[in-house]
């Protein structure tokens, strides 16, 4: 028998985090070492080009400061489900699941059926889970997926069960899996009609879609097709709630229970305040609570597939574990992607991030929100702190959803589709708590980063777990526009936290541990770090054409503490890379890359738009990421070719750097030329680096000049990044001069 005591999870530092901590001790000397250098040495000539890289080597410092909180205390967790089952198999919790999708044209319903599937067949208790996905698009096309999936499921989830499939996302196990004629007959048998159902399924969604109506016998099969009526448009249109599946009345094609499955969009008005995502997640979270209320919630964007059919039991396992369950607010799992190439072109994988620094934050206080694929306590989302998780909860979700609702407890969806609707109205959130204390907290672009670090604040921890298989995975932006924009978008929203209410130097430090504040900081201040960057690549190319030299000459001895700060960090990074997240060295290479050109970019506008929100110029929003593109587009991305093709204003600050570099490793080769040997002693460092930012650039300069296919770089921007580029090389190298 398994005794009791047995904790269902345990905790691991991992074995090189005695490297990392002997390392950043050398690593901090070494920047003191650059700090006294730069005093030392302050020019007679040529202050400011010494003032901004003096600056901007600080700004690195600290950064990397930030960086090493999560470096200090890396853990490993690993879990014990066959313990959770022993014990708890007849008290596992309910749990409600939420599906997020806003657009049919950029995020496709067979997608969205998809992911719905993988969930409504997890390995749990089918009778402890609900699924409701909420429709931001409003649309009669997701409706149609959905209520086609929910047929499907009535024959996938017994065959998912019935032989322990361990993909359960119908799109990823047809192309995955072929019988290989070692499986039984009627395995085979199975496998083949599902398959055709599968087939005929996904045809009549996508052909649906394309039409772009739903046919009139289609819409006869289900009674929720007529709440859609003309005039209705995405902005514009009532609540529809809409039950497509309910435990008790739905079984599958074996006679078993399946999850419920409701269908949420909420009332849109032109003129009120929708709040994205957040108050697509704020209204999930009031409609269930009348309907299943379960204590846990798992919230999915729409193309997070469940990959991994034990996620949730993997989860329990922290939230059960009798020591210290009672401590966590949520357990993230790492975002994971599927139809990334080889090499990685545009760092889609965010490895240091789901790899190297959210293992480093689970040794602190734990790993932030990142929006999917993380199961959260209710309570939690509804304000609670960890000592009174017991019932103030409950009370404050009563004083925010009127007690008559909550009258009957538990009702069957069907039975409470009205106050559903009324949950779901737009002004129902008028002049109350939700948003700003309760629920997904409103007013970021990365609501879910700040919801989890006012969770944090609160006192609770939480938890990071990479399963060894993957337990959800998505679509990564494939274009170099779309993933610019997504890093804006996080960049915006993280800087936005840090002067928010919830900045960690005031508010943070006072509610949690100094290091998890550090390490929130790290990923708040990205917009910021911006600056720096293009300092270090305009700077000294601009002063090397003005004959500037602004490093040590190679005979001096401080020469060595420069290619040391700059190697060690470069192989440091590699090395963790390769070593913790298992890429090659051609993906280090292309991650330090877009490194590069999403900081000069993306970062550099985050930060205008963030300055512009504060003094009340503009608003930001919340542009969803394609999930689709044309197949021209895909095969040069398959090819590992840089997608630009769009005349994106994104695709000026790397441009013009890009372009200055290459003037200036000319005009420094021209000076070598001239001078001989003393030219290179004074410059080579500026030599160094500008001819390893015109190596990382080649794909741009080939988007300018090289490529007549339609990814090329339009031509637009060429000849604006042109211009500026030689005006502000004819401008500065005088100004540089003093
Ligand atoms: O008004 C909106 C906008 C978006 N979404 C949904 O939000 C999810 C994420 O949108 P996506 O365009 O895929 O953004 P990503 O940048 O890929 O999302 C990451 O970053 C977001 C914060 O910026 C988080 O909310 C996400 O969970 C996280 O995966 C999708 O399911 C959307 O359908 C809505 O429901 N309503
Ligand atoms: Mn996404």
């Amino acid at each position: 028998m398994v005794s009791t005591d047995f904790p269902l999870y345990i905790t691991l530092e991992k074995p090189y985090a005695k490297i990392n901590r002997v390392y950043a001790c050398i690593y901090f000397g070494a920047i003191l070492g650059l700090v006294y250098y730069r005093i030392l040495y302050m020019p007679t000539q040529g202050y400011l080009p010494w003032i901004l890289l003096f600056c901007a080597e600080l700004g690195f410092a600290f950064i990397w400061i930030l960086d090493q909180t999560m470096r200090w205390r890396p853990v490993d967790r690993s879990t014990f489900p066959e313990r959770l089952s022993n014990r708890f198999e007849m008290d596992l919790p309910p749990i409600d699941i939420f599906i997020c999708t806003a657009d049919p044209i950029k995020e496709p319903p067979i997608d969205v059926a998809n992911t719905l599937l993988s969930t409504l067949a997890f390995d749990y208790p089918v009778e402890r889970l609900s699924c409701y996905v909420s429709d931001d698009g409003g649309s009669q096309l997701t409706f149609y997926a959905l209520f086609e999936a929910s047929c499907f499921a009535k024959i996938w989830v017994p065959f998912c069960h019935k032989y322990s499939i361990q993909q359960r996302c119908p799109e990823a196990f047809f192309s995955e899996y072929h019988i290989d004629g070692i499986e039984s007959l009627s395995f085979m048998e199975e496998w083949k009609t599902i398959k055709e159902m599968y087939e005929e399924m996904k045809y009549c969604i996508n052909s649906v879609v394309e039409r772009g109506t739903v046919p009139e016998n289609k819409c006869k099969e289900h009674e929720g097709f007529k709440e859609w009526t003309s005039g209705m448009s995405s902005r514009d249109h009532p609540a529809i709630v809409q039950v497509l599946l309910e435990k008790g009345k739905d079984c599958d094609g074996e006679g078993h229970d399946l999850p419920d499955l409701v269908y949420v969009t909420r009332e849109k008005k032109p003129g009120y305040p929708h709040n994205f995502k957040a108050g697509a997640l704020n209204v999930l979270i009031r409609v269930s609570a009348v309907m299943s209320n379960a204590p846990y919630i798992l919230t999915l964007d729409c193309d997070m597939y469940a990959n991994n059919c034990k996620a949730l039991r993997e989860a329990m396992c922290f939230f059960m574990d009798p020591q210290t369950g009672h401590q966590f607010g949520y357990v993230q799992f790492p975002q994971r992607f599927h139809g990334i190439t080889i090499n990685d072109l545009y760092a889609g994988h965010l490895k240091k991030a789901y790899d190297i620094q959210f293992n480093g934050l689970d040794g602190i206080e734990g790993p932030l929100y990142v929006g999917t694929g993380c199961i959260l306590r209710r309570d939690v989302l509804c304000g609670s702190e960890p000592h009174e998780f017991v019932d103030v909860s409950s009370s404050l979700i009563k004083q925010l959803i009127p007690s008559t609702y909550l009258s009957m407890e538990k009702a069957s969806p069907s039975k409470r589709l009205d106050e559903g609707k009324d949950l779901a109205r737009c002004d129902y959130e008028d002049n109350s708590l939700w948003g700003k204390k309760i629920g997904v907290l409103y007013d970021c672009a990365v609501e879910d980063v700040l919801t989890g670090f006012s969770i944090h604040c609160r006192g609770w921890k939480s938890v990071f777990y990479s399963p060894r298989r993957n337990a959800f995975l998505g679509c990564a932006p494939v274009t170099l526009n779309d993933t610019l924009n997504q890093n804006k978008r996080w960049a915006t929203g993280l800087l936005e936290i840090f002067v928010s209410r919830f900045c960690p130097l005031t508010y943070g430090i006072r509610h949690t541990r100094l290091a998890e504040n550090m390490g929130y900081s790290f990923f708040f201040l990205g917009a910021p770090s911006s600056l720096p960057l293009l300092c270090y690549g305009l700077v000294p190319a601009l002063s090397m054409l003005s004959g500037l030299s602004v490093f040590p000459q190679i005979s001096d001895p401080w020469f060595l503490l420069f290619v040391f700060l700059a190697t060690s960090a470069y192989a440091y990074s590699a090395i963790e890379l390769m070593y913790l997240g298992g890429a090659s060295l051609r993906c280090c290479w292309n991650e330090q890359r877009v490194w590069m050109i999403r900081g000069v970019s993306s970062y550099l506008f985050a930060l205008i738009q963030v300055i512009s929100k504060l003094l009340g110029i503009s608003k930001v929003g919340f542009e969803v990421t394609s999930k689709v593109f044309d197949s021209e587009a895909a095969k040069r991305y398959q090819a590992e070719i840089f997608e630009f093709g769009v005349a994106s204003e994104l695709f000026i600050p790397f441009s013009v750097t890009a372009l200055i570099n290459l003037m200036a490793l000319m005009g420094g080769i021209a000076g070598v030329i001239r001078k001989g040997y003393p030219g290179v002693e004074n410059m080579f460092l500026q030599l160094l680096l500008s001819s390893f930012i015109v190596i990382n650039s080649y794909p741009i300069y080939e988007g300018m000049v090289g490529r007549k296919d339609k990814g090329s770089m339009p031509t637009c921007i060429t000849i604006f990044s042109i211009l500026a580029a030689v005006v502000v090389c004819s401008m500065v190298s005088p100004i540089f001069e003093f």
